[in-house]
């Protein structure tokens, strides 16, 4: 997509954290300890962290204490932004050398995780990939129901087992199709939810040394789902399934419904990991590839 266009779609998906920004109302006035105060709490409420926000306001502080806020200064706050989100890792997905790339998709429920597999579904497909979904939470029989309707209107192929099947068993066997028909990308959903978190975790680590034994140096990406709108929250969903599954990079979504798109900044800081995509909408285009630039620009118009 044309640079503009992503900025407008970031920009629409984007408005709720912006207009907690407001930088026109910034100009003009003396950047003094209340304007200082003002800003940090607009940062801490955008959910950017207390670490990020720290260092903003101390930079900010001794670059422009007393002096007046200007267009200056607001492009000085957005390259800090930047700055911090700045990650020299590629932000595309890893595409394996010998088909199929895999990507493991994990996240709790209601995060979003079953949308942004169809939405991601549908990217690649319509980047010419054949595509095949493992529909591994066999826990809830309604996940398998939906991610086959979105299959079916993706045109992907999917692999389910009965409901309460091992999801192991059925990752070995989605990976067998996969393997099979020289598919370019297998993508695999996973449970959001056990009866505890440890047999969650256990099960994903399962699922994932099912698959690498199958596909060696797979998977080539592990996703972790989280809900924009949790904000911190998310932080610590992210740092429990980093340490059960090592996750490579992050899909944040709805992130339009909420004005804690700061959180962006804390994943990255925090947990070390790229932001791969944000969801800014219900509609299947709505998930876009991270673009810190973009992102940035989009939250201080
Ligand atoms: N506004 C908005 N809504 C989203 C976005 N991503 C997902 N949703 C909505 O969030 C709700 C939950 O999404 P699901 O994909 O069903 O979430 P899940 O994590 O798979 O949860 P379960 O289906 O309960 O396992 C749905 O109504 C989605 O349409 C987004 O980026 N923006």
């Amino acid at each position: 997509m044309a640079i503009k266009g992503l900025l407008e779609r970031f920009k629409k998906g984007l408005a709720k954290t912006a207009q907690l920004f407001n930088v026109r109302s910034w100009f003009g006035r003396k950047v003094d300890q209340e304007f200082l105060d003002e800003l940090e709490s607009r940062l801490i409420q955008a959910d950017v962290g207390v670490v990020a926000t720290a260092q903003i306001i101390k930079s900010v502080r001794e670059a422009y204490a007393d002096q007046t806020a200007d267009e200056e200064l607001v492009e000085f706050v957005k390259n800090q932004l930047k700055e911090l989100l700045h990650d020299p890792r590629p932000d595309v997905l890893t595409v394996a050398a010998k088909k199929p790339s895999v990507y493991l998709i994990a996240g709790v429920n209601g995060s979003g995780k079953t949308t942004s597999i169809a939405k991601l579904a549908q990217r690649l497909r319509d980047q010419g990939n054949s595509i095949v979904l493992a529909a591994c939470d066999t826990f809830r029989a309604a996940a398998a129901d939906q991610l086959s309707i979105w299959a079916e209107r993706a045109g992907c192929e999917i692999v389910r087992g009965a409901p309460g099947a091992d999801p192991a068993s059925v990752a070995h066997d989605a990976c067998q199709r996969a393997l099979a028909r020289s598919t370019d990308v297998l993508i695999v959903d996973t449970a959001g939810r056990l009866h505890t978190q440890t047999h969650l975790m256990r099960e994903l680590e399962k699922i994932k040394s099912v698959i690498q034994r199958q596909i060696p140096g797979s998977p080539h990406e592990v996703l972790l789902v989280l809900d924009g709108g949790n904000g911190q929250n998310a932080i610590r969903q992210a740092e429990m399934f980093t340490k059960a599954i090592g996750c490579t990079g992050v899909i944040l979504t709805k992130l339009d419904g909420t004005a804690k798109g700061g959180v962006v900044v804390a994943v990255r800081q925090t947990m070390k990991l790229p932001v791969k995509f944000i969801g800014v909408g219900e509609a299947i285009d709505d998930l876009q590839p991270f673009d810190a630039d973009t992102f940035v620009e989009s939250l201080f118009t």
